[in-house]
């Protein structure tokens, strides 16, 4: 008789597991973006006036720019290193423990971040909210990695385009929600039980990794596989990192260029096209620059169904990069309408992460590692220093790389495009 773990449901059942494992951290990733003036607002306003119905001062948490970005530069940071890291523990201690560990760097990260908030005004908030990025950030970037792990092993030979399709559309879901809902929660509820909520999904997201790894390890017990993965993963060598070729290196300096322009503008999107046009309410902004993700989770599937269909994701990143270039001519030059901008950063952005995505789990790993470090890079304006760390995490992140393509036989898919 066939086992539960061999029949469609139980794969389907781990996927909806999986895809809960990021919604939540997803969401809480740009939380500061739609609160951006709430983060930078005045301590007291005591000579407050109302203007149409507008109060002329935010109250808020007190950070100056530079620390508000610093929220989003040490998240990138840490991503980044750690990322390296969680790859050679995941493939020492397994998937299992990877969804473990880095939920809880999550639920810790957020609640911290949460807790900061309350210490208004004193010397406590920064540090408490930046340790709060920090161990969020270590668990973030690396979860996505187990994440897609997971997906691949369930999935492979099967449905996979679709798995990493809907675990994908899964957490861009938690980007949107957040730029629907997080302003007008605000409103009511106040900062501080906003920053709870969000650690709260994250708490969901710890809850599905409990739920996940039980079927995992039942799953992969009644298909009598457990050794056999760590068998595999164990053969894998270093020097593989040698088989990739010019073409697949020019292809990651591509899209790292190319996130490098995305998350830093949404980052800072909300509180832009406030400043920059003046009739937007903060929800409003908010709604725009959400944009960006509300488009990639409409188009990411059927970008996935063409890219697949067509091919040529080189082609298709490259061109997305130079397409991007005349949205920030609109937004700093023209009074062009911003959702124009957003939708079509949306648009580029898709394409980008799809065609970069079809290279499994093992390049995702790569993005998460690229991107982030160029977060850093735009927002301190350090470019040399940064473009050096770059180097380095990209060097030591391309032999993770080698490891899971072949733990996943992705490979020859990998060398078909090179
Ligand atoms: N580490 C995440 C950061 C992020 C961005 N938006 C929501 N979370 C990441 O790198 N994601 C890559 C992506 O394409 O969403």
């Amino acid at each position: 008789m066939a086992q539960a773990a061999e029949k469609a449901y139980y794969r389907f059942l781990v996927l909806f597991f999986n895809c809960l494992l990021t919604f939540g951290s997803y969401f809480c990733f740009d939380i500061p973006s739609v609160l951006q003036n709430q983060f930078q607002g005045n301590l007291t306003c005591p000579n407050a006036t109302v203007i149409n119905g507008t109060v002329d001062c935010v109250e808020g948490l007190g950070m100056s720019p530079q620390q508000y970005n610093l929220l989003y530069a040490i998240y990138a940071w840490t991503n980044a290193v750690v990322v390296i890291m969680a790859g050679f523990l995941i493939d020492k201690l397994g998937n299992r423990f990877g969804v473990f560990l880095f939920s809880f760097l999550c639920v810790l990260g957020s609640s911290l971040f949460a807790l900061g908030s309350h210490f208004r005004g004193t010397p406590y908030l920064l540090p408490l909210m930046l340790t709060g990025r920090l161990l969020f950030g270590s668990g973030n970037g690396s979860l996505t990695i187990v994440q897609n792990r997971i997906t691949a092993f369930w999935f492979k030979g099967k449905e996979l385009a679709q798995a990493f399709g809907v675990t994908l559309a899964f957490s861009r879901l938690g980007s949107v929600l957040n730029f629907f809902f997080t302003q007008t929660f605000e409103d009511k509820y106040g900062m501080q039980w906003t920053l709870w909520g969000g650690a709260l999904l994250c708490v969901l997201g710890f809850v599905s990794a409990v739920v996940v790894s039980a079927l995992d390890k039942i799953g992969m017990r009644q298909l009598g596989l457990d050794g056999a993965i760590a068998e595999e993963s164990r053969k894998v060598r270093v020097q593989d990192v040698k088989l990739l070729s010019l073409r697949y290196w020019l292809l990651v300096l591509t899209i790292m260029f190319f996130y490098n322009g995305i998350f830093p503008f949404i980052a800072d999107a909300s509180k832009f096209i406030q400043d920059k046009y003046s009739d937007y309410s903060q929800k409003e902004a908010a709604y725009v620059a959400g944009a960006v993700y509300d488009s990639s989770l409409v188009l990411s599937a059927s970008v996935g169904i063409l890219i697949d269909y067509v091919g040529l994701r080189g082609v298709f990143a490259v061109a997305c990069a130079v397409f991007t270039l005349p949205v920030f001519g609109l937004l700093a030059f023209t009074f062009v309408p911003p959702l124009v901008s957003t939708i079509w950063l949306g648009v580029t952005y898709s394409f980008a992460a799809v065609s970069f995505r079809r290279f499994k789990s093992a390049v995702n790993h790569l993005t998460h590692i690229v991107l982030d470090c160029y977060i850093f890079y735009f927002i301190s304006g350090d470019g040399f220093k940064s473009s050096l760390l770059t180097c380095v995490n990209l060097s030591a992140s391309i032999q993770r790389l080698a490891k899971v393509s072949k733990f996943f036989h992705i490979q020859p898919k990998i060398f078909d495009f090179m």
